[in-house]
């Protein structure tokens, strides 16, 4: 079961792969023509109706596989408002093929024929409908409707939602669905008979975290102050940096502010980095119980905590940990030495924890040399503590339980100290901005590799934590393949 959005980071991910859309709509347009020949003889009269996008497109291949009836390829518009490059071109390989065509500016041209088609494909809208069916669509689906005619749709009956099932004005009825890679949960409800169909899209689409993923990050353009998140880095201690780079990391992110909490002597230090970060000290040189309340009111009104880079291990300070997160009930990335009592802490907190396989061992998980093992490892292990897990390595795993993804980013230079401040600052960051943890997560292993990487390109394996930062919004930034 995939949903729609997940279907376009998925999409993306296979073209930076090297599998583009149009090898996609090739599959997809030979998925159609077998779906055809399951439920039509030889001869018989087929008529694809097709939309302006790539669910048309579709169609407009499957036209070339059926020889062996008698096709008409209808396009709904006119050649010159076909949307998208692929599917422009494969109309314009029907025409060169001489293969019959014909495009219709409205629905007055549009109808059945005195003797109705043996089927009609309704290729006119996919994952990409938007709101109630326009014009022509609309008056041409209720013509299919009303006609008895059997009509088998590609990807998704036009007009229904992939993903609720719903459909705003009209949809088609489909008797048959020909759905690409994966079922879509709109399409469990319909009484359609629903084909699953195989376009060739590789496994590493899904797990391995690419530039696809960047589409959970959608930036509408009137976001404003506040709209971007606002983080609390809760750190410093034996440790100043720590709280620094992540912070530093949290703002790159594209966090709108970014406060820090720390032990006084590391404010007056952090306060030397300039003005972007919102310093807000607390007494003695390390976190300790009496400091709980305090955190917890600050921390009320923040989208995301990042808890815990060099904060140091001290026994007060771990007790102030297990209070805090025992108090707090917002999302939080934990880090560094608070890790180790997370298993313990009872929390309605929506936790990222972010452990190198030691600290993961220490939190009671299991790792293994292996990514796929480990991978099975990380999932029943952040099902069982019911959090979100990135396990940095040479191959980062992250799961919530039950999705999990791989980051392939990243190099050995990046074992430097700081890295994984700046990772959970990043992390804090993305999740004050993407709903989902996970999605959050992901995309922080994945662009915080890049940033390492960009760096190790410069500074080779002398690369240092505090490179990073700066590299942090090329590295999330689609430079397209
Ligand atoms: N990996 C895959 O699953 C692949 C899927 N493919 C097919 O691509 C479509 C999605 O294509 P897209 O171009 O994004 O959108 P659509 O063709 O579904 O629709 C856009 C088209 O429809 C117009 N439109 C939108 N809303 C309405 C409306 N309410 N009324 C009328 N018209 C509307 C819009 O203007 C566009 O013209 C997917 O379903 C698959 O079939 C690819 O083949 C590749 C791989
Ligand atoms: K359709």
């Amino acid at each position: 079961m995939i949903s729609s959005e997940r279907m376009a980071m998925v999409d993306r991910n296979a073209a930076a792969l090297g599998v583009s859309t149009k090898q996609l709509m090739e599959s997809s347009g030979n998925a159609v023509a077998r779906a055809v020949r399951d439920r039509v003889d030889a001869g018989d009269r087929v008529h694809l109706i097709c939309g302006r996008g790539n669910n048309g497109g579709d169609a407009m291949v499957a036209a070339r596989f059926l020889d062996e009836f008698e096709v008409e390829t209808l396009l709904l518009g006119r050649p010159g408002t076909i949307r998208t490059d692929i599917a422009r071109e494969n109309w314009d390989a029907l025409v060169a093929s001489d293969l019959p065509t014909r495009s219709v500016a409205d629905s007055r041209g549009f109808d059945l024929g005195e003797i109705a088609p043996d089927l009609v494909v309704d290729a006119m809208l996919g994952t990409g409908v938007t709101g109630a069916l326009r014009e022509p669509e609309a008056t041409v689906t209720r013509r299919l409707n009303a006609a008895d005619v059997p009509v088998l749709s590609v990807d998704v009956p036009s007009g229904v939602d992939a993903d609720t099932g719903e459909a705003t004005g009209v949809a088609v009825d489909a008797d048959a669905v020909v759905t690409f890679h994966d079922d879509k949960p709109g399409l469990t409800g319909l009484d359609a008979d629903v084909t699953v169909a195989d376009i060739g899209i590789p496994d590493a689409a899904e797990t391995f975290v690419g530039p696809g993923d960047l589409l959970a990050l959608g930036r509408d353009a009137d976001s404003h102050k506040g709209d971007n998140g606002e983080v609390l880095v809760v750190g410093g201690g034996p440790y100043t940096g720590a709280p620094a780079l992540a912070a530093r990391a949290a703002l790159r992110a594209g966090a709108d502010l970014v406060r820090v909490a720390c032990p006084e002597p590391v404010a007056r230090e952090i306060q030397g980095y300039g003005p972007d970060l919102i310093v807000r000290a607390f007494d003695g040189d390390h976190l300790s119980p009496r400091h709980v309340d305090d955190l917890l009111d600050r921390a009320a009104d923040q989208d995301t905590v990042v808890f815990g880079p060099g904060l140091g291990s001290d026994d007060a300070t771990l007790d102030a940990v297990v209070e805090f997160l025992a108090g707090y009930d917002g999302r939080a990335v934990v880090d560094a030495d608070a890790l180790q009592v997370v298993p313990e802490v009872d929390t309605d907190a929506e936790l990222i924890c972010t452990p190198h396989q030691g600290e993961l061992r220490k939190m009671g998980g299991e790792t293994a040399r292996d990514w796929r093992e480990r991978a099975d490892l990380v999932t029943e292990f952040a099902g069982d503590m019911g959090h979100t897990l990135l396990v940095k390595g040479r191959y980062d795993v992250i799961s919530d339980g039950t999705d999990t993804r791989v980051g392939r980013t990243g190099n050995p230079g990046m074992t430097v100290g700081g890295t994984g401040d700046v990772l959970a600052g990043m992390t804090g960051a993305l999740a004050a901005q993407i709903q989902s943890p996970l999605r959050a997560a992901a995309l922080a292993a994945w662009a915080n590799g890049r940033a390492g990487d960009s760096a190790a390109d410069e500074f080779g394996d002398g690369l240092a934590a505090s490179d990073l930062p700066d590299r942090i919004p090329q590295a999330l930034r689609d430079e397209g393949v």
